[in-house]
């Protein structure tokens, strides 16, 4: 190896110790925190509801520890300092992520007392998700809260037990992993993998657009995470940036199966959903479908990376619309001919046209900015 790879690779390993210590040194504390606080007031007992029915979630968490190993020099690396930010206990600083225990818990006899509640990490539109320490263990891991009574008003209890069932069933390291849950009277806690560098949304907004080797590197994760939820029959229907979520590494996972659905091979769908930028000219059309859309919406992404803004974006979402159906794209000057070639060939109005998750792995825009990672 020369001397200059040597300091590359040496500048890799402390950008990913970076990062892994900043994890480390994050401390938790309710106090300050009035929704902590009100959150750590409830009581952790038990019932039996019909929150468990029908639901088939496992019965062990399974804790693992980060993918360890860096590609890229990271231009994440630097995003994240707000998660250190949180007063209270430090974690011993001797215990690296990777070298946690991989604790087997019962999911089913968690309760809220067993976690200490730390910075909130964002809201949706059912709940804010907090990082949370678990603490007989110190593992550190993502928690939903959702309070039953919205859930209930808003009548998506079969929608909340789909997206648990679905991203329950779900193992690869691309996709958000969800280790179980657990409910009280009033709330439900879904326990999640914990990704430290926030969405991909974020990071565009401060740092895109991305370049070759970032974008490349990003979309080939995607269309892994995507060939092996369709290898299960599942579409995700809302592949975006927001939808994202940075790990150690650049790992990227993709997150929220709220709009996921099991379509068996060969049966089409017709339910519009998703995001308009996003959304394909079939679901436009409100014609039938089935998991080419991902396709298209990872053409989209992909457009997004190295641009910085979406492919069909106008000022009304009725002239947005009607770009997406004519299908008329235009690249900046600046984007590769390979990102343009492989854009376009995901971009296809035909769905049967477009390009399969597994070319889109041996596309020359990926193998060539592979060695790179
Ligand atoms: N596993 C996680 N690790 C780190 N941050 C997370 C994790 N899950 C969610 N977040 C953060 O919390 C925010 C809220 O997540 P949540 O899943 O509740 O809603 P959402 O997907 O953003 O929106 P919606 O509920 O409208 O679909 C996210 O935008 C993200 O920034």
């Amino acid at each position: 190896m020369s001397s200059a790879s040597k300091m590359d690779a040496a500048k890799i390993r402390r950008d990913s110790l970076l990062q892994r210590n900043m994890l480390l040194s994050m401390r938790l504390n309710n106090s300050g925190n009035n929704e902590n606080q009100h959150i750590g007031q409830l009581s952790s007992e038990m019932n039996s509801g019909n929150w468990r029915k029908s639901l088939s979630v496992p019965k062990k968490l399974s804790i693992k520890s980060s993918r360890v190993g860096s590609p890229i020099t990271s231009k994440v690396s630097n995003i994240n300092h707000n998660h250190s930010n949180i007063n209270g206990k430090r974690y011993s600083p001797d215990r690296s992520v990777s070298q946690q225990h991989s604790p087997t818990l019962n999911v089913k006899s968690l309760s809220l007392n067993d976690f200490e509640i730390g910075k909130k990490l964002g809201k949706g539109k059912f709940g804010r998700v907090y990082c949370v320490r678990h603490k007989i263990t110190g593992f550190i891991c993502a928690m939903k809260v959702m309070e039953k009574q919205e859930i209930m008003q808003y009548n998506v209890q079969k929608q909340f037990r789909r997206e648990v069932e679905i991203q329950s069933s779900l193992n690869h390291q691309n996709l958000t992993k969800l280790y179980g849950y657990f409910h009280d009277e009033k709330r439900v806690y879904l326990l999640m993998e914990y990704l430290v560098n926030g969405e991909l949304y974020k990071l565009l907004k401060a740092k895109g657009p991305l370049d070759d080797i970032f974008a490349s590197y990003y979309i080939y994760q995607m269309a892994d995470a995507l060939e092996y939820m369709h290898q299960k029959n599942i579409i995700h229907r809302d592949v975006k940036p927001e939808n994202i979520l940075i790990g150690f590494d650049n790992t990227v996972k993709l997150t929220d199966f709220g709009w996921s659905i099991i379509n068996p091979r060969g049966t089409k769908r017709k339910t519009m959903c998703g995001t308009l930028d996003y959304l394909s000219p079939e679901l436009i059309a409100s014609k039938e479908y089935d998991d080419k859309v991902d396709v298209w919406a990872l053409g989209v992404l992909a457009f997004e990376l190295v641009v910085n803004s979406p492919p069909f974006e106008e000022d009304s979402k009725e002239l947005t619309s009607k770009r997406i159906v004519r299908g008329d794209l235009k690249f900046p000057n600046h984007i590769s001919s390979d990102a343009q070639d492989l854009i376009a060939k995901l971009l296809r109005h035909n769905s049967k046209e477009r390009m399969s998750l597994r070319e889109v792995k041996q596309h020359p825009w990926i193998t060539k900015n592979k060695p790179f990672w």
